[in-house]
């Protein structure tokens, strides 16, 4: 049984099972996940798409262990995170989870490489530097790291963010909106970026609004109403672009009967 929980959670490090999440009760309650089930594996990209108030963001805090699903299951790394304390919770997420931004939120004041070892000496560690050495060089910053944020460009400040949340290896890499602030080249540069870091193994998971962006990932997945309604398989801009305007389309249409 232990063989096939750890082979799991190599295989895939986050796993949700009928996770539903209710906020509020009574009249004002809001369903924002009516029932998700949906495994990230090892080593792919994932994009999350769906209207405004779809549940996307509550998806990505559900599986991050940020936030408590009312029912169902999720497995960060293997582990079920059903009854874990916020302690633990903790610890789990600065094992195992890396969150990137559409605003970047480094630290001003500090450098390249500051920023990038600051989570791992905030969780107490001393940062392997060669390690660190290397996510700085596979970003592209390696002529950098003595700069401050206000010294790079919006491109290269995201770059430094991925890095920092590559430098503790974490088994899933949560994006929200990574390029919602870049102009179209940097962006692109950046889902090149996240490409590549897959290629090399690394498991992404990636909420947008932009089918280019969504194009890059081995599976699209859309949600309405808090349900994942259907899945793309390396889809081309179009076909993305196409499944949102339908599924826009669809909800246009419910809201009118
Ligand atoms: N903390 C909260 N308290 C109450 N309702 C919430 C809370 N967070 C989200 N919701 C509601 O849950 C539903 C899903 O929200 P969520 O933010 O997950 O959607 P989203 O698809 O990420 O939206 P957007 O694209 O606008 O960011 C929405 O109706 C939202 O108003």
């Amino acid at each position: 049984m232990n063989d096939v929980s750890a082979m799991t959670s190599v295989e895939s490090p986050v796993q949700l099972d009928s996770v539903h999440k209710t906020y509020g009760s009574g009249d004002s309650a809001v369903e924002a996940l009516a029932g998700v089930s949906v495994s990230f594996p090892a080593g792919s990209f994932t994009a999350v798409m769906g209207p405004s108030g779809s549940g996307k963001s509550t998806l990505l805090h559900c599986a991050a262990g940020l936030d408590k699903p009312t029912s169902g299951s999720v497995r960060l790394a293997g582990a079920d995170l059903k009854g874990k304390s916020e302690t633990q919770l903790t610890v789990l997420r600065r094992q195992h989870v890396a969150f990137v931004f559409q605003s970047f939120n480094l630290m001003p004041a500090l450098n390249v490489e500051q920023n990038v070892t600051l989570p791992t000496l905030l969780a107490g560690r001393e940062p392997d530097r060669a390690w660190v050495n290397e996510v700085i060089a596979r970003v592209g910053l390696s002529q950098r790291v003595k700069h401050r944020p206000g010294e790079l460009s919006g491109g290269q400040q995201q770059r430094v963010a991925i890095a920092r949340a590559l430098a503790a290896r974490p088994a899933v890499v949560f994006a929200d909106e990574p390029t919602g602030a870049l102009d179209t080249n940097t962006a692109l540069e950046v889902l090149n970026l996240m490409r590549e870091l897959v290629r090399a193994g690394q498991t992404i998971v990636m909420v947008t609004h932009d089918p280019v962006a969504a194009s890059f990932a081995d599976n699209v997945l859309f949600l309405v109403d808090g349900q994942i309604v259907t899945q793309l398989a390396s889809p081309g801009v179009e076909a993305v672009a196409s499944m949102l305007a339908q599924l826009g389309a669809q909800a246009k249409a419910r809201r009118q009967r």
